[in-house]
């Protein structure tokens, strides 16, 4: 594993934790104060037990200096939050409370309220009244009550609770993590693309990240002046030759070009891969090396990049950076991937960043290309779909960043996987890397040449896309899709796969259909994307990603994530019970974004 302290110079957030009490002396607060302090031990036990931040590090969990009682109380636990840069705020207790004297007022942090179901004690009591105390402030928090009545003496946390302060903890430090950071635009709009519109108040008022902006000529200059570390690039080279073997060119001979200008290509593409990390994050040998400006970076924490076209049309496209740099591994070894879009996709970049941080695990940037129905597969290669697929596929295939990770070649427990880097093992890098192929990319579309990796990720995976979309007169808005990454026999994979670019990494993928709305078929799913591409994140995280969408006030447009496992603040339950996705839309607009 690698040094990553660098890159997270700045610290992460943490998640405070308030033990609210009935502030009666003389009998009843005394009564409570060790019960509530050990509900709060015991939720920052939890936490910090299941919950890693990007570094592989357990997640720091702050308790108040003393329980909250008033408002006095409440004031000096904000001021230790303020101090301890704690980012996500759980209120916990176990009995009555006054409401407003102490709540947690801090309307720019998620806030969630844990009140123990007893009932010597009416903690849901509590609970029900600071939720409606933070509706009518206009600050959403999340309820948290079991569903099952607790001895007065329990000090274990029930199940049902446990999925609930770890789905909003989780959520919550993904919302924590992102205040403050850029995403940094090399290069401007690719291809009328209009995702890669880089919208400086989506990302402010959503999101409270900078947008950051270079010209693609800064590569240039780079490349020019020698400014990225030489001998680390050395490095890097000699280990993508070997690492990286290069495939069959798949252009014309006659537009081929030639070995000594592939080689060439070799050498831009990997140095693009450093300057690209070291544009994002920073990198501390450039000051050593006499470069103090770009040794700062630009504290990006995703990026996006142009090429298409005035880059590819003259320079070796990015595919190389892009999938390195999002992958779990480089020359450097086992680390955590760096997020790089296509065509500087920030829409599609902004759900890598979601997905990636919701699980710690690598993502797959991919066109969404081809609708295949079981009947048109039936057609061009004779084989009937089943299983997963039997619905229909969606092909995933792009040049471009989708992480190599996205091979499928890590496992657990026998099977295909994508892990956080610090549960990968060298083999399993090695493997990725095997199963990967360097293919000279098509010139008709690359004049500069470059590499696409060419991959077929393995069947079997559970697998969520997303995407958002930005729309005039609402602004951002959230898709979602739950499936399977499926296998096909190996000729059928070949014969759909070489009516498209097949120098391309595919991810065939069967959403899960529920026989409603824009899951009624695999065409529905196709036919209500909102554009050219979608994110794709192993495991089933549909449900976190609502949870996350409801804290930025991003409304769900599509999704099929089973009703039970949807978590969101408690008011959006006065915006309607019957029709949840439009009492979101109208909770979110109501609300408006979180740093408006
Ligand atoms: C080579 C082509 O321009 C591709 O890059 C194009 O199909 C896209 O990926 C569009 O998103
Ligand atoms: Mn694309």
């Amino acid at each position: 594993m690698v040094d990553t302290a660098y890159r997270f110079q700045s610290g992460f957030p943490k998640i405070g934790i308030r033990p609210t009490i009935d502030g009666r002396r003389k009998g009843v607060r005394e009564s409570l104060e060790v019960q509530t302090m050990n509900m709060a031990q015991s939720v920052a036990d939890l936490i910090s037990e299941h919950l890693r931040y990007p570094n592989g590090e357990r997640v720091e969990c702050v308790i108040a200096d003393s329980t909250i009682g008033g408002v006095a109380e409440a004031a000096a636990c904000a001021d230790k939050f303020a101090r301890e840069n704690v980012g996500v705020s759980i209120t916990v207790t176990p009995c009555w409370c006054y409401g407003t004297e102490t709540m947690d007022m801090n309307a720019s942090i998620p806030n969630a309220v844990w009140g123990f179901n007893g009932t010597e004690r009416p903690g849901a009591v509590y609970l029900a009244a600071v939720l409606s105390g933070y509706a009518q402030k206009g600050i959403p928090a999340f309820g948290i009550y079991g569903q099952e009545v607790q001895e007065a003496s329990d000090t274990s946390i029930p199940e049902d609770v446990k999925g609930k302060l770890l789905s909003f903890a989780n959520a919550g430090l993904v919302v924590a993590y992102m205040r403050g950071k850029s995403y940094l635009s090399m290069g401007s709009v690719s291809m009328g693309i209009a995702g890669s519109i880089v919208n400086d108040a989506f990302f402010q008022e959503y999101l409270g990240m900078r947008t950051e902006y270079i010209d693609m000529s800064e590569f240039v200059r780079r490349f020019e002046e020698q400014i990225y570390d030489v001998a680390e690039y050395e490095k890097a080279l000699a280990w993508t030759k070997k690492n990286c073997l290069e495939g069959p060119d798949n252009n014309p001979a006659s537009i081929q070009t030639t070995r000594e200008q592939k080689d060439k290509d070799w050498e831009t593409v990997v140095k693009m891969a450093l300057i690209a990390r070291d544009l994002m994050v920073g990198n501390p040998r450039l000051a050593e090396l006499g470069f103090g400006e770009e040794a700062m970076g630009h504290n990006a924490i995703v990026s996006g990049f142009q090429g298409q076209r005035q880059w590819t049309d003259h320079f070796p496209n990015g595919d190389f950076m892009e999938s390195i740099l999002n992958s779990s591994f480089d020359w450097n070894g086992i680390r955590p991937p760096f997020l790089v879009s296509t065509e500087n996709d920030s829409l599609n970049g902004v759900v890598m960043l979601f997905g990636y941080l919701l699980t710690n695990t690598a993502q797959i940037f991919a066109d969404v290309r081809t609708y295949w129905s079981p009947e048109s597969v039936k057609r061009v290669t004779g084989h009937e779909l089943s299983g997963h697929a039997a619905g229909g596929i969606l092909h995933l295939i792009n040049s471009g960043s989708a992480t190599l990770d996205g091979t499928g070649e890590q496992q657990r427990d026998g099977k295909p996987v994508l892990k956080p880097f610090w549960e990968i093992t060298e083999k399993e890098a090695a493997d990725c890397l095997s199963a990967t192929s360097w293919r000279p990319a098509g010139v008709e579309y690359f004049r500069g040449g470059g590499y696409s990796s060419d991959f077929l990720t393995r069947g079997g995976m559970p697998m969520t896309m997303s995407r958002i979309n930005l729309v005039k007169g609402i602004g951002p808005v959230l898709q979602i899709a739950e499936g399977y990454s499926v296998d096909l026999p190996a000729d059928v994979h070949d014969t759909l796969d070489k009516r498209t670019d097949s120098t391309w990494p595919t991810t065939w993928f069967a959403p899960i259909l529920t026989g409603e709305g824009a899951f009624t078929t695999v065409y529905d799913v196709m036919d209500n994307w909102g554009a050219n591409h979608g994110s794709i994140s192993y495991g089933h995280i549909g449900a976190d990603l609502i949870t996350l969408a409801s804290m930025l006030r991003i409304p769900v447009n599509m999704h099929n994530v089973p009703e039970e496992k949807i978590f969101r603040p408690r008011v959006w339950g006065l915006f309607g019970t019957e029709s949840k996705e439009s009492a979101d839309y109208r909770a979110c607009s109501n609300f408006g974004p979180l740093y408006n």
